[in-house]
């Protein structure tokens, strides 16, 4: 079942732009220069009951934009936006029962109740039920390890203690859609982890359709199929992660570690960047790293020349990071 369904939406702002210092200030009273920037221009999608999507794009293409058009937040310059059948800048009081938003870089929660209070508020906002909310709150308590601070003000918090009572306080209500907006930043690995796990155990039990917007690459190899990719306010990618690793992923990298009196003539590979234009070499502290194309040259090509000619300790080979693949296709497009 269709839960999310945007159609040709744009979103505008316009801006008025000032010469700098004083001057430009009092010419700016007379005529400012008008610029209408597109945030969001003429994208359409749908999302499916239960999926996790991740909405990815470099700074500033217009991510937030749209999330803030799907929680009726900003009413759309043009085109059609429908979340659960509803329109939602018109109706945002029902929208906000279906929704569950979380913000990684700023709480929703009273900063200075004790987090059970903010809990027990929210319970009365949303009319949660006794049962439900009781039944809720033992499980999120269990998952996240809850009772360990819930008798603190949110103030005191840590900051993945703090993202744990967000996440918490935006499905209480148990929303049929969750809006994660950077849900693991600033997050040490273990936290980062801990977040992640939950969510996808949350995400079994609950079947809660996710949007996630992220730019920690590693939230979306764990939690989506699939992923959008926005640029400049346009939808360049929406599709699995598998098909752009396929497409784009064709680089290899191989590590040797060199053994300390070891030596070794570069020049070796000069015949290989005829194949392969962009293999790159690099020699740092006895660690050579070569990059390459594997569709162009075999794995076999480079480790055999480099063992004739030196002694080697260690060899790791690996594909292409996610976030090469990406910062790639952020750079020269798809
Ligand atoms: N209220 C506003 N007034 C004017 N311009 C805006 C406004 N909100 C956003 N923009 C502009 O719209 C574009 C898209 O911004 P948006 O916040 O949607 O990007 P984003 O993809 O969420 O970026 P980030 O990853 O940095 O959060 C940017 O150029 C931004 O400067």
């Amino acid at each position: 079942m269709k839960i999310i369904k945007v159609e040709n939406l744009k979103k505008e702002f316009i801006i008025y732009e000032k010469e700098p210092g004083l001057k430009g200030v009092i010419k700016s009273f007379y005529n400012a220069k008008k610029i209408v920037k597109k945030a969001v221009d003429d994208v359409s999608f749908t999302i499916q009951q239960g999926e996790i999507v991740g909405y990815i794009g470099p700074n500033g293409a217009g991510k937030s934009t749209t999330i803030k058009m799907l929680t009726g937040i900003l009413t759309p310059t043009s085109g059609e936006v429908r979340v659960d059948g509803i329109i939602p800048y018109q109706k945002r009081t029902v929208n906000a029962k279906k929704i569950g938003v979380v913000f990684g870089q700023r709480t929703q929660l009273w900063w200075d109740l004790p987090l059970i209070e903010s809990f027990t508020v929210l319970k009365e906002i949303y009319q949660i039920s006794d049962a439900d909310y009781k039944e809720r709150l033992a499980y999120f308590s269990a998952l996240f390890g809850l009772d360990e601070f819930i008798k603190q003000p949110v103030r005191q918090l840590s900051l993945g203690q703090r993202m744990k009572a967000d996440i918490v306080a935006s499905l209480l209500h148990n929303p049929k859609l969750l809006f994660l907006d950077e849900p693991t930043i600033g997050l040490d690995v273990i936290a980062k982890e801990n977040i992640r796990k939950t969510l996808k155990e949350i995400h079994e039990k609950y079947q809660t359709t996710i949007i996630l917007t992220t730019h920690d690459l590693a939230d979306i190899e764990e939690l989506c199929d699939r992923i959008m990719m926005i640029d400049q306010g346009k939808i360049i990618y929406d599709g699995s992660l598998e098909t752009i690793k396929a497409k784009f992923g064709s680089k290899k990298i191989v590590c040797f570690t060199l053994k300390n009196d070891s030596e070794i003539d570069l020049g070796v590979f000069e015949t290989l960047k005829k194949k392969d234009p962009d293999l790159t070499v690099s020699l740092e502290n006895k660690a050579l790293t070569v990059i390459f194309n594997k569709l162009k040259i075999n794995v076999g090509d480079i480790i055999g020349p480099v063992l004739k000619q030196t002694e080697v300790l260690d060899i790791d080979i690996s594909d292409d990071h996610l976030e090469n693949i990406i910062k790639a296709i952020y750079k020269n497009g798809l």
